[in-house]
């Protein structure tokens, strides 16, 4: 009887204590599950790429499938305010469970806003009759006032994902002008040429791209880009293969492969009349997921990142090289042979992108 008192007392007594605690664990509980909102920038949101991954970035494609995510869209163009509003609408009708809101503005600082994540997608395509270096040089006035906005108005751990071309030097003259970004985040896509390789070695060995790692892109987002086979290999029922050993012909490595890989936005673009837009945007989606999880174990992948030296890469030029990376950081994988041929080809595609460079920098100095 006197234990049962005790017993009663001190269930009396312990319950607050106790009722307190299940609250704390219920509440953390519901944290974990919870995850902090994620803001993405896309600028050109109004174009064709822009129009393929919202919705990829709203359905989780990108972050995964519990990040909840705001997207900000921005254009520039006057008339592409009312389409800007219109896709705005239709994201909010496809009532995308991680969607937890749309901002769709002309105003380059309210779309900067805390983003931290940028998409640049904006920017001037080169119509026919265009020089090359006129496209250059709009394009890096454009990249010069957003990296400036991007740098005054974004976290500043903000991952950025540069596309517009020319992309290595647009991403290039965003890391000169939004110091406060560190330049470890600022990036430029060549995941669309890679996974172009993927598919073409595939196509050759008669087995899946899914099968295919480690291929290298090399150099600038352009037709110079270095696809480079040597380290590559496929899996077979009997385990890990060369690549090169068995497509057994160097001809072909050398000639039709990397001509096809070069080429390939030329020929969608022919046969579109439009450019890669689909591709562009489900491969962004790979490479930001890659870059804020991880690269699988034992494969890289490319991605345009400001050159640290490596392979004898002039230092600060935004280049592609093979790349691992693991919960938000990431490496250049390091130690790779490289032989004749790829040295050449790597320092073919180096030279045009410090032409690139050095254009850029005179057509800063004139404004
Ligand atoms: N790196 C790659 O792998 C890769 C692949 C495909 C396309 N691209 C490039 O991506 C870019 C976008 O392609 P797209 O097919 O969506 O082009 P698009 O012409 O359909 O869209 C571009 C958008 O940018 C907007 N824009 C123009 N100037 C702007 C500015 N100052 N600020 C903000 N927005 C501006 C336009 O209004 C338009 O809506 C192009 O430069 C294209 O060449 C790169
Ligand atoms: O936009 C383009 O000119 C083509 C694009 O860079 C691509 O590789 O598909």
């Amino acid at each position: 009887m006197e234990y049962l008192e005790l017993l009663l007392k001190g269930l009396i007594v312990l319950f607050p204590f106790a009722f307190h605690w299940m609250l704390i664990t219920y509440k953390w509980s519901f944290r974990k599950i919870e995850k902090e909102l994620i803001k993405v920038l896309v600028t050109g949101a109004a174009g064709q790429i822009g129009y393929a991954i919202l919705p990829m970035i709203a359905r989780g494609v990108m972050l995964g499938p519990n990040q909840p995510v705001t997207l900000h869209l921005f254009d520039n163009i006057k008339q592409v305010d009312e389409a800007l509003n219109g896709i705005k609408m239709e994201l909010i009708d496809a009532a995308f469970p991680l969607l937890k809101g749309v901002i769709a503005t002309t105003d380059i600082v309210e779309a900067c806003k805390d983003v931290n994540i940028a998409v640049m997608l904006g920017g001037l395509l080169r119509k026919e009759g265009m020089e090359r270096m006129d496209m250059m040089s709009k394009n890096m006035s454009i990249y010069m006032a957003q990296a400036l906005a991007l740098g005054k108005h974004a976290t500043a751990d903000c991952k950025v994902l540069v596309f517009a071309k020319p992309s290595n030097t647009n991403a290039l003259i965003l890391k000169e002008f939004a110091p406060s970004i560190p330049e470890k985040n600022i990036r430029c896509l060549t995941r669309l040429d890679y996974n172009r390789a993927l598919n073409q070695i595939a196509k050759r060995l008669k087995v899946h791209a899914s099968d295919v790692k480690n291929i290298i892109i090399w150099g600038n987002h352009s037709s110079t880009h270095h696809p480079d086979v040597n380290h590559a290999t496929f899996t077979t029922k009997n385990g890990e293969r060369l690549v090169r050993e068995h497509v057994a012909s160097d001809h072909w490595l050398k000639t039709e492969f990397i001509n096809t890989v070069q080429h390939r936005g030329l020929a969608i673009n022919k046969a579109r009349k439009a450019s890669s837009a689909l591709s562009a945007a489900s491969v962004a989606c790979d490479h930001i997921c890659d870059w804020v999880f991880r690269t699988p174990k034992g494969m890289w992948v490319s991605m345009g990142v400001c050159s640290d030296g490596s392979y004898g890469i002039k230092l600060g030029l935004i280049y592609s090289f093979p790349i691992k990376c693991e919960n938000g950081k990431w490496s250049i994988v390091q130690g790779l042979k490289i032989d004749e041929f790829s040295r050449a080809k790597m320092e073919a595609t180096a030279k045009e992108l410090i032409e690139e460079a050095s254009f850029a920098k005179s057509c800063l100095n004139e404004q």
